[in-house]
């Protein structure tokens, strides 16, 4: 679904919504062009064009942006930083050409979300630049804005169309030139500069200016941010603040996302896309930090190792929604977060087949004694035998737990020859040839290779100890890629020292390190025949890729439009995208007459409601409502402050 809404999307009566909230006072918006309504610097971005392929390329884009920093930032005078960039240009026409299809893929992501605004403003919209009309125009036109509010210089080019100059009558090409121009242009108006450089602060400071506004999304000078009277991160944020038309009821660029543990860089991408505010750790982190960083956060994405207790809840002062970028969600206090209303999401699929894969090399791996050759071989010890090497061919193979993983390994070891055999706490039917068994004890007698694919619900603790062990073949094979806690360590390495077990691997452990410059430590080190591997049974290219997407996905769908679509805590619901209507999303205490309450509430207040959807789970209800713009802000407050609230969000 798409993360905005698109002019076609902005209906009439919302423009007239918006409408009423204008203030008496006219407004004029001034707006910065390079590095603002762009991205880039286009005087860069041409020198990168025409130097293309020339020796001295690197130095000279170089020295031009240094020139555009030092003019933007106060250090040199205007007149002379645009003079020596010129100078150092060797471009013509057909580069302005290459630079305009450029620039027009590299309008800032907040501005190309937000034409509602250049459309409803279309009078009220100044480009001011100290850049050249010759690109800026097609550029700036692209989002509505008209070519007689756009103020820029203008190229001089000799009879072969290459750039000698700029057009020395054009006031923008001097000093101060912004401010002269404004001055002439004699506007009766409050107004509202937007930019990122300094010749935009001083229109506010020659005082014809209301309002400066230090735009960093593409870049952000300290030396503007503090002469700002406000510093927003993006166009959303601009206009929230001065109640505009918008395509984000509430600046993206204001939500902060902590993404923890190295989750894949499409994630980041995702929110930055969007415009949250995305903060990246690649470890995982112990609960005392989380407890300070996650307050303001109202996204956070972890994997397996941070935990997100009741403590840290406590302190989660903004969170919505929990993403767990990986299957198990048992460091996760679901119950904490049901009863806060936070929503979490996971990845149920995305690394089933890295794991069947990982768990199908070990086996082969132990039951051929490769660990303990290759160890000797890499002492230079030459061991040639056969001896109590297998095939796994016709081998039994016992799983406990025939989930996703449990069931998809079943496939593939059936491919293989191998007879399946499994037990789970639930009734699952046996696919291909597997076949259920009554009890974990009866998969122990029977198999040559003991699989454990369970969740890691608390009550799995200690699952598997020495009567567990014991009740299996002699010289069987065992692995844990599931949850370490679920075995008992002591218990394992007396079942491998005594011969029980004719081999290991394990790839989880009840104390793992939080990140990789922690020491790993374990009773298990230095056994024979043993594969310990660093919780990677998840960690491919491929799986944390699909997680990278598949979660940001789930967290967004929630985030922009109230679906619940796969969360593991609250009553799932797949929503209808938002049109024409604003959307109320309630999430409260499951108890009796709470719906009455709530259309008491929409009855007294005449509202018009053009969708209403419920759905509830033992603990909580998750009532969504659409309804006609036209409701009071007293409306909503009735909402938020019925006693079961547990939260309250309006998306439009
Ligand atoms: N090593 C790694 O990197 C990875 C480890 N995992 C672990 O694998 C676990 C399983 O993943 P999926 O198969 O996708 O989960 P799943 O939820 O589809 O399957 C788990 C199955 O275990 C069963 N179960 C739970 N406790 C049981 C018990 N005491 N006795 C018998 N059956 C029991 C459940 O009924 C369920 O059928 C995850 O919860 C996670 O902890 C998952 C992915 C990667
Ligand atoms: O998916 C799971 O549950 C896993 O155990 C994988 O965890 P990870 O993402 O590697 O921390």
């Amino acid at each position: 679904m798409p993360a905005f809404k698109t002019k076609s999307q902005f209906k009439t009566s919302e423009k007239n919504f918006l409408k009423v909230t204008e203030t008496a006072q006219k407004r004029k918006f001034i707006i910065d062009f390079d590095s603002t309504f762009t991205q880039v610097e286009g005087l860069d971005e041409l020198a990168r064009i025409a130097l293309k392929g020339a020796p001295n390329q690197t130095e000279t884009v170089k020295a031009i942006k240094d020139l555009t920093d030092q003019g933007m930032s106060g250090e040199i005078s205007f007149s002379e930083a645009l003079s020596k960039r010129l100078a150092l240009l060797s471009a013509n026409k057909t580069h302005i050409e290459e630079l305009i299809s450029f620039l027009k893929g590299k309008i800032s992501k907040s501005f190309a979300r937000n034409e509602v605004f250049f459309e409803h403003y279309a009078d009220d919209v100044i480009i001011l630049s100290s850049g050249f009309k010759d690109f800026i125009v097609p550029v700036a036109k692209e989002l509505g804005v008209k070519e007689e509010n756009i103020y820029a210089n203008t190229f001089e080019f000799d009879n072969d169309g290459n750039i000698t100059g700029a057009d020395q009558s054009n006031p923008l090409a001097g000093n101060g030139g912004k401010i002269k121009l404004v001055e002439s242009l004699n506007l009766d108006a409050e107004i509202h500069v937007i930019g990122d450089g300094f010749t935009d602060y001083e229109i506010k400071a020659s005082g014809l200016g209301h309002f400066f506004y230090a735009f960093t999304e593409n870049v952000a000078r300290p030396g503007v941010m503090e002469k700002a009277d406000h510093v927003v991160k993006s166009l959303d944020e601009f206009l929230w603040l001065n109640h505009l038309p918008r395509s984000q009821s509430y600046p993206k660029s204001r939500i902060k996302v902590l993404l923890l543990e190295n989750v894949h860089q499409a994630a980041v991408k995702a929110f930055e896309d969007e415009g949250f505010d995305v903060e990246f750790h690649k470890g995982a982190i112990g609960e005392a930090d989380l407890c300070e960083m996650i307050k303001g956060v109202s996204i956070i994405g972890i994997r397996s190792k941070t935990n997100i207790t009741p403590k840290v809840l406590e302190n989660a002062d903004k969170l919505i929604a929990v993403g767990a970028f990986c299957i198990g969600t048992n460091q996760i206090d679901l119950e904490g977060c049901t009863e806060r209303g936070i929503a979490v999401f996971n990845a149920p699929y995305s690394n089933t087949r890295s794991v069947v894969e990982l768990a199908i090399g070990e086996i082969i791996m132990l039951i051929r004694k490769i660990p303990s050759n290759s160890e000797r071989m890499h002492k230079g010890i030459w061991n040639k035998s056969a001896k109590n090497a297998y095939e796994i061919r016709g081998k039994k193979l016992g799983l406990i737990g025939y989930g996703h993983i449990g069931m998809q390994l079943s496939v593939v070891a059936e491919a293989l020859g191998m007879e399946v055999y499994f037990y789970d706490a639930v009734d699952r039917m046996p696919i291909g040839n597997a076949i259920k068994c009554k009890s974990m004890e009866e998969v122990f007698n029977t198999v040559d290779v003991v699989s454990l694919h369970i969740d890691g619900r608390p009550e799995n603790k200690k699952l598997i100890g020495k009567k567990e062990f014991d009740q299996m073949k002699d010289g069987v094979i065992f692995l844990n890629l599931a949850r370490g806690f679920v075995v008992e360590i002591p218990a394992l390495v007396d079942a491998l020292k005594s011969g029980k077990l004719a081999g290991a691997g394990v790839d989880v452990f009840p104390k793992e390190p939080r990140t990789n410059d922690d020491p790993f430590e374990s009773e298990l080190m230095g056994l024979e025949n043993v594969i310990l591997s660093p919780h990677v049974g998840g960690s491919t290219e491929e799986a944390q890729e699909m997680i990278g997407h598949y979660v940001p996905e789930r967290l967004l769908e929630y985030i922009n439009n109230g679906s619940t679509t796969g969360s593991v805590n609250l009553p799932e619901v797949q929503l209808p995208l938002l049109t024409d209507s604003h959307r109320l999303l309630h999430i409260h205490k499951n108890v009796p007459g709470i719906m009455a309450k709530i259309n008491t509430i929409f009855a007294k207040h005449n509202i018009n409601v053009r969708g209403q959807y419920l759905k509830t789970n033992e603990t909580v209800g998750y009532v969504i409502v659409d309804v006609a713009i036209s409701y009071t802000p007293e409306f909503l407050e009735e909402l938020r402050e019925i006693p079961e609230t547990i939260k309250f969000r309006k998306l439009f």
